[in-house]
């Protein structure tokens, strides 16, 4: 049994020097990487952000390795309540002043009614989501194109995404057309600004266009108040009323008020969903199989082309699944290598014991413990050549996604009720695969542009090394 290694410094100083190292000096790969080094320990105390006085106590200790971070996977062990984003929690007032189902601890009474609901959200829509994906890619990629025919050598995506993103999860959850109401095109803006003025806090270093130091004094000094982006909110809240099916289940079948059911309803697509599409999985998936180059491309693009009929990619997807293994590995490998969200946080339920690979540590209840993806995912005793991306790693080795977390969740699981894995877990990749089969349904080969900055908008460390 050993001491947690490591320390917090001084009181207000300790934990501003850690948020300058992982915000500036360091950046949040390196930040982990180095102290593993200076303590020789995967596991060790250490100030996470936001660390300035106005925030909560950033204490707490991190888990970077295979053996210990699953401890934040098991809700008998951890509680989850208010964790969601860490020490720091954004106030009520940017969901309608409720508690939404993120923030809810799986012994919360309400956590199993919204995580059902949630289930039930997806279950209800399942069958228009592959034709509104379709048809959201084909608009998306048809701007790209007239991008590049109008001289310009390449295409801006990010914003293209963004609307991918919205258009087909607004028309498959709300069943509206968001081009046709108030919102127009303007769904991912709104959500754009009232996710990074609630989220602001723990926002990786330079998410803005502010220079260093006058980033962290506009938006880590304090959270920031829900006033700025009411406007932006109420036009979403208008929006979402739309989704009248929804709200009907939400109402009859879960027990929520109309109103509760339309801000659960809009964390749900706006922030669960739609932020996690179009802030990683879809630019990271573009960028990462460009970087692995034309000859990778094709080897996919005819495994793919093989097994799907591609007059109808929608209607022949699930047959051919079993066809495509390059497919299923290169969207887990991507999932492993580039982890859409880095940390996942937890407070032990009573003081327990938790081992890392060589060593076993004495935790204390309720203390915030933290994990990053980035180094989990790709620790060496599990993984070989872990900074590699290596898309055939998972053919043939399927009990190896039991070793990948990215849904808080070992990936050979499915998400319940009485857990706190991603209610989105099997949706989110089988909307991955079937973007890939898109996309080489449409193309053979695809370049990103030297100064590609597709991997950095959000929480994006890797774009740094
Ligand atoms: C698009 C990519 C997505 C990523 C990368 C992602 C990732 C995650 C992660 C890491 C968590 C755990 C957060 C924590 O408590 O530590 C989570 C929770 C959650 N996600 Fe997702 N998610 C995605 C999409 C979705 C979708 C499409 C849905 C739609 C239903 C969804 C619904 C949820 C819900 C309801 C929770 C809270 C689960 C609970 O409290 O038991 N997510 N997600
Ligand atoms: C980032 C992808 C979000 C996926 C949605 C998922 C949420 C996961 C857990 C934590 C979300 C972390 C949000 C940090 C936002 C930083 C915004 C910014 O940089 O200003 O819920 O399903």
């Amino acid at each position: 049994m050993k001491e947690v290694p490591g320390s917090y410094g001084l009181p207000v100083v300790g934990a501003q020097k850690d948020n300058l190292d992982f915000l500036h000096l360091q950046g949040e790969v390196e930040f982990f990487k180095s102290r593993v080094a200076r303590y020789n320990s995967t596991v060790f105390k250490v100030n996470f952000i936001p660390g300035n006085p106005a925030f909560p106590d950033p204490r707490g200790i991190a888990l970077l390795d295979q053996s210990s971070f699953p401890v934040l996977l098991d809700s008998s062990k951890v509680d989850k309540t208010n964790v969601f984003t860490g020490s720091y929690k954004a106030s009520d007032d940017f969901t309608g002043g409720y508690r939404v189902l993120s923030y809810l601890d799986t012994t919360d009474p309400k956590h199993a009614t919204l995580k059902n609901f949630a289930f039930e959200v997806l279950k209800r829509n399942g069958r228009k989501f592959l034709p509104e994906f379709q048809s959201a890619f084909h608009a998306a990629f048809d701007a790209a194109e007239s991008e590049l025919s109008s001289g310009k050598n390449k295409a801006d995506m990010a914003p293209l995404l963004n609307q991918l993103a919205f258009q087909f999860l607004a028309k498959s959850i709300v069943n509206v057309d968001p081009l046709t109401t108030m919102l127009a095109d303007q769904g991912p803006t709104h959500l754009l600004r009232w996710i990074g003025i609630q989220f602001a806090p723990v926002a990786p270093g330079n998410s803005t266009p502010l220079p260093g130091f006058a980033e962290d004094v506009v938006i880590r000094t304090a959270p920031l108040p829900f006033l700025l982006v009411k406007a932006d909110y109420d036009k979403l809240c208008e929006f979402f009323q739309l989704a009248a099916e929804m709200l009907d289940m939400g109402e009859k079948e879960f027990g929520l008020s109309r109103e509760e059911a339309v801000h659960q309803l809009l964390f749900l697509v706006g922030m669960n969903s739609w932020f996690g599409f179009s802030a990683r999985v879809l630019p990271n998936l573009l960028y990462r199989v460009g970087t692995l180059g034309a000859e990778f491309q094709k080897r996919l693009g005819d495994e793919i082309r093989a097994a799907i009929d591609v007059g109808d990619p929608a209607g022949s997807f699930y047959g051919a699944l079993e066809k495509m293994p390059l497919l299923k590995s290169t969207v887990l490998e991507v999932f492993r290598f580039d982890p859409p969200v880095l940390y996942q946080y937890g407070r032990p339920r009573e003081d327990m014991v938790v081992e890392s690979h060589d060593a076993k540590f004495v935790i204390k209840k309720g203390q915030l413990l933290g994990g990053s993806q980035a180094l989990v995912c790709r620790d060496p005793k599990v993984f070989e050549e872990p900074d590699q991306l290596i898309p055939d790693r998972f053919v043939g080795k399927e009990e190896l996604q039991a070793n990948v977390f990215w849904s808080n969740g070992r990936n050979t699981k499915s998400p319940t009720a009485d857990d706190k894995q991603c209610a989105g877990k099997n949706f989110v990749e089988t909307i991955a695969r079937f973007y890939l089969v898109q996309l080489f349904a449409r193309y053979k080969t695809f370049e990103l542009s030297e100064d590609s900055t597709l991997n950095t908008p959000f929480l994006k460390p890797f774009a740094r090394n």
